[in-house]
């Protein structure tokens, strides 16, 4: 069996989810599970009308509504039968958001879990429609996480147990399902983190031994860099997972980063190709020895450098280091890189007003805290000499790194 994924891009609009149902029509010959993410950019429209909620200001449903009514309207001859379905998840919907009592994290979760729930809805029916036979299974109860809202965490015994009860739904046809949401024993709804689609598709490859999963995307496959950054960026034919995973790591956000792990464990190759040009074969990501990879440019945007300085002339050492750590592991914040000096240490992390805010409100009293935002850390894998010097050229660098494979660079955009 294989695992299709398509992201928001791929089903933003009925043209694209006609698009999408061809390429499905032709493969779904063979066992499939396809994984969709919600419709262009709607989850960012729900994240909004979340807050909105939450301060106590207007959130109308409307705009959310006829957009995806709009798609309905142009993909159905006839409506009848979604629209009621449809109108039962906005109800839904529209009650959850009124859920303002529950932690924020929580409620996150309940609310912004619809845009895969309509979209399931709508592709399966128009995929139903097209003559094929699909079960839409809710991912809710079969990706199993514990209670760390947004960000859940796979309890992968349970989630394999419920996955595996499909494989005879399989043989039946294709199975159509969410991707980014999961949720707990206890039936609470839950999130794998934003782009958290990709991780689905691998976790469903996982525990259906998938022969391969494929994310269909809006460009040819991967490249050495972000073509929307860099026009002459170049396509890789195939990458290993080492190679893949770490690019995600460093901020290539073509596949989530959590993706690579499962499908390595059990050597499932991952193809990533585009929905434009389906008869493109893409990149395969498997394992493999790449000599001499071309180096790769990644660049994390809205970064921001935290400087923590002793107070007194004792110089940085395991103990207030260890402070700084454990702060940072209870905040949930993720050090992209870091630097030390005698008596300053540096960290650069993704920037979250409140998560600085937080750090320097539990650390103040242990050091003089500084930072800057406003920053790009580009990191050059598999470097050459004259990539170093082509990228590093004209930049504001504050910070600079290089090892055996990397080059890293902290500047002022
Ligand atoms: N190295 C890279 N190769 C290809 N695309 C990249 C790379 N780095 C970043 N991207 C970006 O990733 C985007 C595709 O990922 P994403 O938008 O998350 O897909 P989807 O949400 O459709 O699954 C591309 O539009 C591209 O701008
Ligand atoms: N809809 C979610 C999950 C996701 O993976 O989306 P996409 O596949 O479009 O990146 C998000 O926008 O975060």
């Amino acid at each position: 069996m294989k695992v299709f994924k398509f992201g928001g891009a791929s089903i933003k609009s009925a043209e694209a989810i006609r698009n999408m149902a061809s390429i499905v029509q032709e493969n779904a010959q063979k066992e499939l599970v396809v994984v969709v993410s919600a419709m262009g950019k709607t989850t960012n429209a729900l994240e909004s009308l979340l807050d909105k909620k939450r301060k106590g200001e207007d959130s109308e449903l409307n705009e959310l509504s006829k957009y995806h009514f709009n798609i309905c309207d142009a993909l159905f001859d006839n409506t009848e039968e979604i629209t009621p379905k449809m109108n039962a998840l906005l109800t839904e919907l529209e009650d959850n958001l009124t859920q303002t009592s529950l932690p924020y994290d929580q409620h996150y979760d309940l609310v912004i879990s619809y845009g895969e729930l309509l979209s399931s809805l709508i592709v399966s029916e128009y995929l139903i429609n097209k003559g094929l036979n699909v079960s839409l299974v809710d991912s809710r109860k079969y990706v199993i996480t514990d209670d760390n809202y947004r960000n859940g965490y796979i309890d992968w015994d349970e989630t394999a147990l419920r996955i595996g009860k499909l494989r005879p739904q399989l043989e039946q046809g294709l199975i159509l399902t969410q991707g980014f949401i999961g949720g707990t024993k206890d039936g609470h709804t839950t999130t794998l983190g934003r782009e958290g689609s990709d991780y689905t598709a691998a976790i469903y490859s996982f525990c259906l031994d998938a022969e391969s999963m494929t994310v269909w995307k809006d460009v040819p496959g991967i490249l050495n860099a972000d073509p929307k950054r860099i026009k002459e960026a170049e396509l890789f034919h195939e990458i290993a997972y080492k190679e893949a995973s770490e690019m995600t790591y460093y901020g290539a956000s073509v596949i989530h980063p959590k993706t690579i792990k499962p499908l390595a464990n059990k050597n499932i190759p991952l193809f990533v190709r585009s929905f434009d040009d389906p008869k493109s074969v893409g990149t395969i990501i498997h394992d493999c020895e790449v000599k001499h990879p071309t180096p790769s440019i990644i660049i994390k945007e809205n970064q921001c450098l935290v400087s923590f300085n002793v107070l007194d002339y004792t110089f940085i050492n395991e103990e207030n280091l260890s402070l700084i750590f454990q702060e940072l592991a209870g905040l949930d914040i993720k050090i992209n890189i870091m630097q030390n000096s005698a008596i300053s240490f540096s960290i650069v992390v993704d920037y979250r007003e409140d998560k600085l805010e937080e750090l320097i409100k539990v650390l103040k009293e242990h050091f003089e805290i500084k930072y800057n935002t406003g920053l790009e850390l580009i990191t050059i894998k598999n470097y050459r000499a004259e990539t170093i010097s082509q990228y590093r050229s004209g930049k504001n660098i504050l910070l600079e790194q290089t090892s055996r494979n990397n080059y890293r660079a902290l500047y002022v955009v």
